[in-house]
C-alpha cells in the first residue's frame, strides 16, 4: 500500500500517532512552533501572539475561533482522504470545539494541516504545544460523475426530515 508522504516543517515533529494497535484515529498535536497562531475576529483573520512558557500556548477569548496548526504537510493517496474529528475526551472535559467537523483534507492538499477551533465555553481558553486536540480517520471514496436525468418518487419513503417519525 502506498505509504502518507509526510514533511516536517519544525525540527521534531512527529507523524501523527496511534495509541493502540486498533486506534481507528491517529491522534494530532498542535504545533506551536512558528510562533504564532492565526485568529478569527468577526470573520477576519489576525495574527495572535503565544504566551512563552514550556511549553507555550495559545489563549483563545470566550466564542473566539483560531487555526491551529500541526506543524507538517502531508501527501495521501488518491483516493483517500483524512477526516479530521474531534476526541471525545476532549471534548467532554474542556471548551474546545472543532468548528468544522468532520474536517476533510484532500490528498492534493500542498500546505500545513490545520486544525479550525473554537472556544465554545465562557473563560479563556488555553491550547498547549504539543496537546493532541484532535484526530483524523483515513477514508477511502471514489468519484462517480453526475447523469441528467429524472429522480422517480421511491415507494417506500414519503420524504425526510422525521418523515418516518422520531
Ligand atoms: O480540518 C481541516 C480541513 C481542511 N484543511 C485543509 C485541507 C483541505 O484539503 C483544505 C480545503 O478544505 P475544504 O475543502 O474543507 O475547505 P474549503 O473552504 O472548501 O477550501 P477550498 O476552497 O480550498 O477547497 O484545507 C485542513 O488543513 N484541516
Amino acid at each position: 500500500m502506498e505509504p502518507i508522504v509526510f514533511e516536517a516543517l519544525h525540527p521534531g515533529v512527529r507523524p501523527p500517532q496511534r495509541a493502540t494497535a486498533a486506534s481507528a484515529g491517529h491522534d494530532l498535536a498542535a504545533c506551536l512552533l512558528g510562533g504564532r497562531v492565526t485568529v478569527f475576529i468577526a470573520g477576519q483573520p489576525e495574527p495572535r501572539a503565544l504566551e512563552p512558557g514550556d511549553p507555550p500556548t495559545v489563549v483563545l477569548a470566550p466564542g473566539e475561533k483560531a487555526l491551529i496548526p500541526l506543524g507538517f504537510r502531508a501527501r495521501l493517496p488518491v483516493g483517500y482522504e483524512a477526516q479530521v474529528r474531534p476526541r471525545s475526551g476532549t471534548s467532554l472535559k474542556t471548551d474546545l470545539v472543532i468548528v468544522n467537523s468532520p474536517g476533510t483534507i484532500d490528498a492534493d492538499f500542498p500546505d500545513e494541516w490545520m486544525v479550525p477551533v473554537k472556544n465554545g465555553g465562557t473563560a479563556p481558553l488555553r491550547i498547549a504545544h504539543g496537546e493532541r486536540i484532535a484526530q483524523m480517520v483515513l477514508a477511502k471514496y471514489e468519484i462517480l460523475d453526475f447523469a441528467a436525468g429524472t429522480v422517480a418518487r421511491s415507494t417506500e419513503r414519503a420524504g425526510g426530515f422525521g418523515s418516518t417519525g422520531r
